[in-house]
Parts: C-alpha cells; structure tokens; sequence
C-alpha cells in the first residue's frame, strides 16, 4: 500500500491499462469519471476473459478440463491458469479499480471464489499435474453447476462486485438477456455507476484477453506517455 501511495501521488504520468482490460480502456475511463468530480459509487464487471471464455464453453457442453486447454492455447490464460480460476486475476484487477476509486483495501479484504479446492493449489501440485489430472476431477461438479442455473434460466458468470465498501469476486447467476448473460467469447464488460449514470450506467465491452489486444493497451500506454513526457518538456 506504501508503494501504491506513492505511485499514485503522481498518477497523471503513471500507465497501467492493460492491468484491468487488457486492450479495453478500463482504467482510462474509471479515471476520467474521478477526475471530473463524478463521484462512482458502484463497478461491477466480467474481468476475465479466461472465465468468460471457460464460462461460455461450459454453457455450450464442453468440459472443463477442454475448455481451459483451449483458452490457454487461445494465450487468454495466464501462464498457470490456476491464477484465473482461483479468482485471483479477477480479484487484483477489482482491487486495482477499488484503490483506484480512493479505497484503503488489501487483498485480504476481497471476498474471493476459486473454482477449484485447496489440494490443487500451486504448493501441492504443479502446473501439469493440475492441468491433465485436477481438471478432469472438476469437470462433473462444475457441468452441474452450470445444468442447475441453466433449469432455472440463468447463466453463470464470474463478476466482481464493487460497491458500499466491499469488494467480492466469485461466480454468479445472471439471466441470458442481462448485458453480462449475453457476453461472448472472452468478452469482458464493465459497468461503472456514479452520480452521473446512476440509473444508467457507463458501460464498457470487448475483447478482455488475448496477445494482440494486450500489446495493443501496453502500446497505446507507451506512445501516450511518450506525448505526455514530450510536451511537459
Ligand atoms: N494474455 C493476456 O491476455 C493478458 C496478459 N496480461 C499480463 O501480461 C503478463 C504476461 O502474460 P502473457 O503474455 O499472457 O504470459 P506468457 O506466459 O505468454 O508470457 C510471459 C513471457 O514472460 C517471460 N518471462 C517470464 N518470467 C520472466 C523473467 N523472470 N524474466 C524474463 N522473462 C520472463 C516468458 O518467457 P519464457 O517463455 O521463456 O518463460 C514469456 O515469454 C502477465 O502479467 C499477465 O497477467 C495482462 C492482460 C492480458
Ligand atoms: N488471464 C487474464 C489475462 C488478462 O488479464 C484473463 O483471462 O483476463
């Protein structure tokens, strides 16, 4: 948090874009609301692109185990995926957007869904282990998760949730016809409600993960701090 402070202090020539939304301009616009004096009192998003893929595949039939060697193969992943599905990608991105919005937090105040038990954890077994033999074991419990929203009409999907001063991540219920129900692919989407768009909030959608989106928001940092270090000199 000492870090951060003094990070922060000089945020107008800090850039971390592709932390939160990959290629999405996420932070660019969360910041703009704070600078305008617009005071954002909620942010709930899809933030992951690994769960919204995996999350898509499952609805469609497909297992687990499958639809996880998929989105690493796709590069929406990260390195070990047991960093998206412990809710840990999803979980820092919530507590980048909730600092940002001038919270006090820490990790340990984020209430975090994995998607998978304790024994699996990167300590216990490595990354292989958890990909050829872990995964297969979660396939049946989370095909009966995914029916049983299904029966009732719904669709799963992992959200974080932002708002009254505590943050959580986990998977969630919604209906197909809700903005987060018709998400597709590794689509992510972000809606911010503040003063201004209290009854209808700013909302944000697209490609959240991939290699080309994500060089794309790390270069677009790049060339604009470029501009920002030229012009103040
Ligand atoms: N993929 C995505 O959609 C997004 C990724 N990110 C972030 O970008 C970062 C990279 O992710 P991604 O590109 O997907 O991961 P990859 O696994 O595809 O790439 C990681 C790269 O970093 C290299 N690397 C790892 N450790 C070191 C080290 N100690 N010194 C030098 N090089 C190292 C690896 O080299 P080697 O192969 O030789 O091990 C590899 O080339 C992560 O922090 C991720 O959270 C952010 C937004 C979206
Ligand atoms: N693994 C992450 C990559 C981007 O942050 C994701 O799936 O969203």
């Amino acid at each position: 948090m000492d870090a951060y402070h003094i990070l922060s202090r000089r945020w107008r020539y800090l850039r971390c874009e592709s932390t939160v939304g990959a290629g999405l301009p996420v932070i660019s616009a969360l910041m703009r609301f704070l600078t305008s004096g617009d005071p954002v009192c909620q942010v709930v998003g899809a933030l992951s692109g690994t769960l919204g893929y995996v999350m898509n595949g499952l609805q469609e039939g497909q297992c687990l185990s499958l639809v996880v060697q998929q989105a690493k193969l796709l590069g929406y992943t990260e390195p070990d995926p047991r960093d998206d599905l412990s809710g840990m990608d999803v979980a820092r991105k919530a507590l980048i957007l909730a600092r940002l919005m001038g919270w006090s937090i820490n990790m340990e105040d984020i209430a975090v869904e994995s998607l998978f038990p304790t024994e699996m954890e990167q300590n216990k077994m490595t990354t292989d282990q958890f990909l050829k033999e872990g995964l297969l074991s979660l396939d049946a419990e989370m095909n009966e998760r995914v029916n049983s929203a299904k029966k009732a009409g719904k669709v799963l999907r992992y959200v974080a949730t932002i708002a009254d001063g505590s943050c959580k991540v986990g998977l969630v219920a919604v209906s197909h016809d809700s903005p987060l129900g018709q998400l597709k692919g590794s689509d992510n989407l972000i809606e911010i409600y503040s003063r201004c768009y209290k009854e209808s909030p700013f909302v944000m959608r697209g490609a959240g993960a991939g290699n080309d989106t994500t060089a794309c928001g790390v270069l677009a940092d790049i060339l604009d701090l470029q501009d920002l270090y030229e012009s103040s000199s």
